[in-house]
């Protein structure tokens, strides 16, 4: 895999902050349903930008009204200042779209594909810059019928860069990949905010959206509910982390559950001890609890910060999200234990 190299870079300095997409109170009514609840997002040109949400969250219709493939029921998108379903001519020079389902010609090869996508725009970057970014070059002579799942969604993501789009947009970019072929993709992304790209794209992997993300929207219920860095949403959760360690029995841990910052405790067997995960908005009381308390005998004791994946599913739980994971009462607490 290399970097295009082909095309001037379109780099704007930090201070040059360009709002590129404006969306406001965009949304999508299917009958009594409403998929997309009043979504507010300005995107600045460069930043990569992650829609996260569990399935049926509203992320493809969003996407599908941002780059003009379904009309809005109320609200607005503006992109480069252009509308999407209105300025078409204009809007498919500058954005490129890489949606879950699209149709390639089985027949052709690699090379002849991103050749036949290239003749469709006035600048198109080289065939060979394109397969040597997306890590096709190796299969530039193979058709497409040949191909793997993994190599495909490469080819259709090269499709989608051959215009040299200033504004990318990738439904689930790394669906089907194997993990050497995601950080293959993720350098590819990567490399296109180097050139000054903006990437729009969604993801069921938080691992994805943290290392790649400058910023993730979580959309639950058609809304969204949080909008920030990858860092700031973990943050913000602060309080809730897992102080998890190894006891031999269960004795004490009733006690353990009387702290007021305890929302929560699992255990489970571990080599013929118990492995304990407290959830508490107060680590150091839990640490402090288990020094105190050294008739308990807790031992490998890690304390966990929390991911994107707490925040998610915490987020995830306030709506009628199925995986719904509410905090047990506080007499209930001990019933609620996992083993
Ligand atoms: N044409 C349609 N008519 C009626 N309902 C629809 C239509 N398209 C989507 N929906 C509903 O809108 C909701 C949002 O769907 P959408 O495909 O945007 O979710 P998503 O977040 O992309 O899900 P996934 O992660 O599974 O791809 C879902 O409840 C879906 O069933």
């Amino acid at each position: 895999m290399s970097t295009i190299t082909d095309s001037p870079l379109r780099a704007v300095a930090v201070q040059d902050v360009e709002t590129v997409v404006r969306i406001k109170g965009l949304t999508k009514q299917y009958g009594d349903f409403t998929a997309v609840k009043s979504l507010d997002l300005d995107i600045n040109r460069g930043e990569i930008i992650g829609l996260l949400g569990p399935n049926g969250a509203g992320k493809t219709t969003s996407i599908d009204m941002i780059v003009g493939l379904q009309a809005p029921s109320n609200g607005s998108v503006s992109v480069f200042g252009l509308d999407p379903t209105k300025d078409r001519a204009q809007f498919t020079r500058r954005v490129a779209v890489q949606t879950q389902e699209a149709t390639l010609f089985p027949s052709l090869t690699v090379a002849e594909t991103l050749r036949l996508f290239a003749s469709l725009h006035e600048h198109p970057l080289s065939v060979a810059s394109v397969a040597a970014a997306t890590g096709m070059d190796e299969q530039a002579g193979v058709k497409v019928r040949k191909l793997s799942g993994g190599q495909t969604r490469r080819l259709l993501l090269g499709v989608a860069l051959i215009g040299d789009p200033e504004l990318i947009v990738l439904d689930e970019p790394s669906a089907g990949l194997d993990p050497a072929a995601r950080q293959q993709l993720w350098g590819v992304i990567r490399n296109l905010r180097e050139r000054g790209t903006t990437v729009l794209l969604t993801t069921h992997h938080m691992d994805e959206a943290t290392e790649l993300c400058d910023r993730v929207a979580i959309m639950v219920d058609g809304g969204v509910m949080a909008l920030d860095t990858p860092e700031n949403l973990v943050l913000a959760q602060a309080n809730n982390r897992k102080v998890s360690f190894t006891v031999s029995s269960e004795t004490a841990l009733q006690s353990l559950e009387d702290l007021p910052s305890v929302t929560g405790i699992q255990t489970r067997p571990s080599n013929g001890a118990l492995r304990v995960t407290v959830s508490t908005s107060d680590s150091d009381a839990v640490i402090a609890f288990l020094g105190a308390n050294t008739g308990l005998g807790a031992r490998v004791i890690t304390v966990d910060g929390g991911n994107l994946e707490d925040v998610f599913l915490q987020l995830a739980a306030t709506s009628n999200y199925s995986t719904r994971t509410d905090k047990p009462s506080r007499q209930g607490r001990f019933g609620k234990r996992t083993r």
